[in-house]
C-alpha cells in the first residue's frame, strides 16, 4: 500500500498541469450558456456518463438555471488501462428516453467511441434530441465521425487525469486537468 501512495505521489508530482481551476470555470460558464440558448425551454434529461462525466456534470448543472431532470449512464472502455477496447455497458438509465431532449454529459472526447455508442443508443430510444458535452476535447486524427455539441477546451494528445479522469482508478477528484509525464 506505501509503494502505491508513493508510485501514485510520484506520478501527480511529475505530473504538467495543463487545464487549471480557472480555465475549466471559464470553460463550463460558456458551455452552460451554450446550452441555457439550446435547452432551457426543453425540460432536457441530463445524462452522466459514469464515473468521469460525475464531477463535470455536477459542476455543469450548477451552472444550469432552468428545470431539468437527472440520471446517468455507465459505459467504460478503458476500465484501469490507458487504451480502449471495446464499450461495455454497465448501467442504462431509468428514466423514460421515449420523446424526451437528452443532454449527455462525460468528461473527455478521446477517440469518440463512447459518446458515439451512447447518442446511437440514444436515438434507438425514440428521444426527440440528442446533444452531448464533454469538458476535454483531445487532439489527434484516431476520432469517429462525430464531433460533440459543445466542448469546454482542447488539449494535446497525452494521457490525462483529474477532473473526472481517472490513472488507474485515482485521481478523479483533482480539480486541474493533468498529464503523466513522458505521455
Ligand atoms: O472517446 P473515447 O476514446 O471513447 O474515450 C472517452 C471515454 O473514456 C473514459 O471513460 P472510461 O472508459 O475510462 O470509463 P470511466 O469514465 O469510468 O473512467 C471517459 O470518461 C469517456 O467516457
Ligand atoms: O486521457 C485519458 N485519461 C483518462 N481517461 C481517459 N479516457 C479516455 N482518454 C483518457
Amino acid at each position: 500500500m506505501t509503494n502505491t501512495i508513493n508510485e501514485l505521489n510520484k506520478i501527480l508530482d511529475e505530473a504538467d498541469c495543463l487545464v487549471d481551476e480557472t480555465k475549466i470555470n471559464e470553460a463550463l460558464d460558456k458551455m452552460a450558456s451554450q446550452i441555457t440558448a439550446d435547452l432551457s425551454d426543453k425540460l432536457p434529461l441530463v445524462l452522466c456518463v459514469m464515473n468521469g462525466g460525475l464531477i463535470p456534470t455536477a459542476a455543469l448543472i450548477e451552472r444550469l438555471n432552468f428545470p431539468l431532470e437527472l440520471d446517468y449512464i455507465h459505459a467504460t472502455r478503458y476500465g484501469m488501462e490507458t487504451e480502449g477496447t471495446q464499450l461495455n455497458w454497465l448501467s442504462y438509465p431509468q428514466t423514460s428516453l421515449k420523446n424526451r431532449h437528452v443532454l449527455v454529459v462525460d468528461d473527455i472526447f478521446d477517440q469518440g467511441h463512447t459518446l458515439e455508442a451512447i447518442q446511437k443508443w440514444l436515438e434507438e430510444q425514440g428521444t426527440s434530441s440528442v446533444h452531448t458535452a464533454t469538458i476535454i476535447n483531445k487532439l489527434h486524427d484516431r476520432k469517429t465521425n462525430m464531433q460533440p455539441d459543445y466542448v469546454g477546451t482542447d488539449v494535446v494528445d497525452r494521457f490525462l487525469f483529474g477532473y473526472g479522469m481517472d490513472y488507474k482508478g485515482y485521481f478523479r477528484n483533482l480539480k486541474g486537468i493533468y498529464a503523466i509525464k513522458g505521455s
